[in-house]
């Protein structure tokens, strides 16, 4: 499908999209440390780059370093690999992290520090004054050092407008890199996310980064909002894991953002790769693929009712939207169970080497059915029950 019949493709008229020109900051060794299960080892962190690396992200976050001795030294040993990803590390907007951060190796300093009034009260207890002067001492001394920095807002959407535009024209007026919004508590929907995107988008010069965690449902239509309204950069990490239950799943991402903009993002991310990172992952921090995860969930490529099946096997188009072959997966039709159709059992006969009439497989398929409804099938009963009634004939 061209970019232009593609109705799933921002508008060429959308002057602010960058549905098609994003980049990926990937979290999964600094938000991903933050989830539950956590724990990676250097080898397995280093594994874990690595592989992000070849999947073709942009950026790699890693924990702060002064989070503890081994914190710090994991982050020069992956700043030490010559990966194609620039190295990031997330600090609190402090210069005694600064400092240590500038000593690793990175290629670049995220900088975050809450704004909300809750934060500002519970969590730090400072004043916007005294943020936008640390923010400032810090930002400079990081560019100092010729690597690139970033300052976000903790807390964006809890936090009053006028602050948080002030401190990011602040900050876009001392040469920052990106200025990162932050739904640290999930609690943003995508027309409030546009919202304060595109207003943003017209104070500050330099790109907008957006951070969502998933605590109400919303972190993939999020992160699609926003670069929809002109933020550059999304911050990912596979299977979403962080904070509670996390932010926006790199895979998740990946398949929202193929149906827009299947070329750019063909070409710039190893889609073959998706499910060995996410099983590297997955084991890394002892959970199973979810059953219902986009793209590589068991059943994300699974037609089961007879309605579907049937029109999936004369053009999948029908009931996809992804084609399972982009991530290197396989369609499956579910036919071992009373849902199905004849037109299923029909194919499940050929892939038999089987002869029958139609009037015979639908004769066989309503055996199925009546087995069917009693218990659960499986394919051996049903091609029993096919092979059966085929020596009958
Ligand atoms: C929303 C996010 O996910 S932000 C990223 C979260 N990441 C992390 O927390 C990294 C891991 N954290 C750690 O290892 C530790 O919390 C450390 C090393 C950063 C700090 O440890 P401690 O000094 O023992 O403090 P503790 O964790 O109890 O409390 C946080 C401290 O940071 C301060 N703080 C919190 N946010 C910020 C900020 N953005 N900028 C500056 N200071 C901050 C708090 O005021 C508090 O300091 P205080 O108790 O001395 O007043
Ligand atoms: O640094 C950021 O932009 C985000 C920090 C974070 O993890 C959050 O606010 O949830
Ligand atoms: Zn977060």
């Amino acid at each position: 499908m061209s970019v232009n019949s593609n109705p799933y493709a921002p508008s060429p008229n959308d002057l602010l999209s960058n549905v098609g020109n994003f980049l990926l900051i990937e979290s999964t060794l600094r938000e991903g440390e933050q989830f539950a299960n956590a724990f990676f080892s250097t080898e397995k962190k280093i594994e874990i780059a690595k592989a992000l690396d070849d999947f073709g992200v942009d950026y790699i976050e890693l924990t702060s370093p002064v989070a503890s001795e081994q914190s710090r030294s994991d982050c020069e040993a992956i700043c030490k690999l010559g990966l194609k990803a620039k190295i990031l590390t997330h600090i609190r907007c402090h210069m005694d992290d600064a400092r240590v951060a500038v000593e690793t190796g990175v290629d670049g300093v995220d900088v975050v520090i809450g704004t909300s009034k809750f934060l500002r009260e519970y969590s730090h207890g400072k004043d916007m004054n005294y943020i936008a002067k640390s923010a400032i001492e810090v930002i400079e001394f990081v560019k100092s050092k010729g690597l690139e920095i970033r300052f976000s807002s903790e807390d964006s959407f809890r936090s009053d407008i006028v602050d948080l535009l002030n401190i990011y024209k602040t900050v876009d007026k001392i040469g920052v890199n990106r200025v990162g919004i932050a739904d640290t508590v999930g609690c943003a929907n995508p027309r409030q996310v546009y919202e304060l995107v595109r207003t943003l988008k017209s104070v500050v010069s330099c790109d907008i980064e957006c951070h969502f965690h998933d605590d109400t449902g919303c972190a993939i239509g999020n992160a699609y909002s926003a670069l929809e309204a002109g933020a550059r950069l999304i911050d990912v990490s596979v299977l979403g894991i962080g904070e509670r239950n996390g932010i926006t799943s790199l895979g998740g991402l990946m398949a929202r953002m193929i149906v827009s903009a299947p070329d750019y993002v063909k070409s710039k991310y190893k889609l073959h790769k998706l499910r060995d990172l996410e099983n590297l992952v997955a084991d890394a921090v002892h959970v199973n693929l979810p059953f219902n995860n986009p793209i590589t969930g068991f059943c994300a490529f699974t037609h089961k009712a007879g309605i579907h099946a049937k029109a999936i096997l004369a053009n999948p188009s029908t009931y996809e939207i992804l084609n399972p072959e982009d991530f290197g997966m396989k369609r499956y039709i579910h036919f071992a169970n009373r849902l199905t159709g004849w037109n299923a059992i029909k194919s499940r006969v050929e892939q038999l080497n089987l002869s029958l009439s139609d009037d015979q497989v639908k004769e066989v398929t309503s055996k199925i059915k009546q087995i069917g409804d009693v218990r659960q099938l499986s394919i051996e009963d049903v091609d029993t029950i096919i092979k059966d009634y085929h020596s009958e004939q």
